[in-house]
């Protein structure tokens, strides 16, 4: 992804399961929803469910398909039924296996201990965007956890998808910090697990609109 230099940050919200959570995430500004295609996830939808979904979309919001390790077939198979536009990777999938669907991709990139950001940076040149997940072993994502932030070379932050553990709470604080291209969320916009809520949706958006004004603030 090139670089750009960055006015508003971007915002996904990711993990929605029902038509409420729609209208949440669209009347409250965000750019993305993510729908999660990974049977293990509490907020698993299947292909038939997010088609409905998708219906509730207006213009200019992104649909978003999570996978985790699925199979061709099955990413295939929910690509006829569901109008996605950018297809989000969050396993151990190569590069060539995410560019096989002609459709535009981000991939995760989970935070391990060690992790080599300038050689996955290469490695996944081909990517549109690079999201940034916490590590957490055994776990594929939506964990609900931080990393450090202070290992994001500054360099790489503003074409990065900051996620893992932001919430209303700490998203002015991490825009303002790593000033990244975008953010995702999925737990911390949760009133219990799997299940969003409308208030916590609009608090974290609110909060990105003040780490934005605090990135544009001089020092
Ligand atoms: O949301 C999930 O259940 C999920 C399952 C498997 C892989 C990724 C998943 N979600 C993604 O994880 C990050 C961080 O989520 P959180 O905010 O810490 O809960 C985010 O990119 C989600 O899209």
């Amino acid at each position: 992804m090139k670089s750009h230099h960055i006015i508003r940050t971007r915002v996904k919200i990711c993990g929605l399961t029902r038509e409420s959570d729609i209208a949440a995430a669209v009347t409250s500004g965000a750019d993305a929803v993510g729908f999660v295609f990974h049977p293990a996830s509490p907020r698993a939808v299947t292909p038939e469910q997010a088609a409905e979904l998708c219906r509730a979309l207006p213009p200019f919001v992104t649909a978003v398909g999570l996978f985790v390790d699925a199979a061709a077939e099955t990413i295939e198979a929910t690509l006829d039924q569901v109008p996605l536009d950018l297809l989000q990777f969050h396993g151990d999938e190569s590069p060539e296996f995410c560019a096989r669907f002609g459709r535009r991709w981000i991939k995760a990139l989970r935070m391990r201990p060690g992790v080599d950001l300038a050689a996955e940076r290469e490695r996944f040149a081909g990517a549109d965007g690079l999201l940034l997940d916490a590590y957490e072993p055994g776990r594929a994502g939506g964990t609900g956890q931080c990393f450090d932030w202070d290992r994001i070379p500054p360099e790489m932050a503003p074409e990065i998808l900051l996620a893992g553990g932001l919430t209303p709470a700490n998203v002015a604080e991490a825009i303002e910090r790593v000033r990244p291209y975008g953010v995702d969320v999925s737990g911390g916009v949760e009133a219990a697990k799997g299940v969003k809520s409308p208030e916590l949706i609009f608090a974290f958006m609110q909060g990105v609109r003040h780490g934005d004004q605090r990135r544009h603030t001089p020092g």
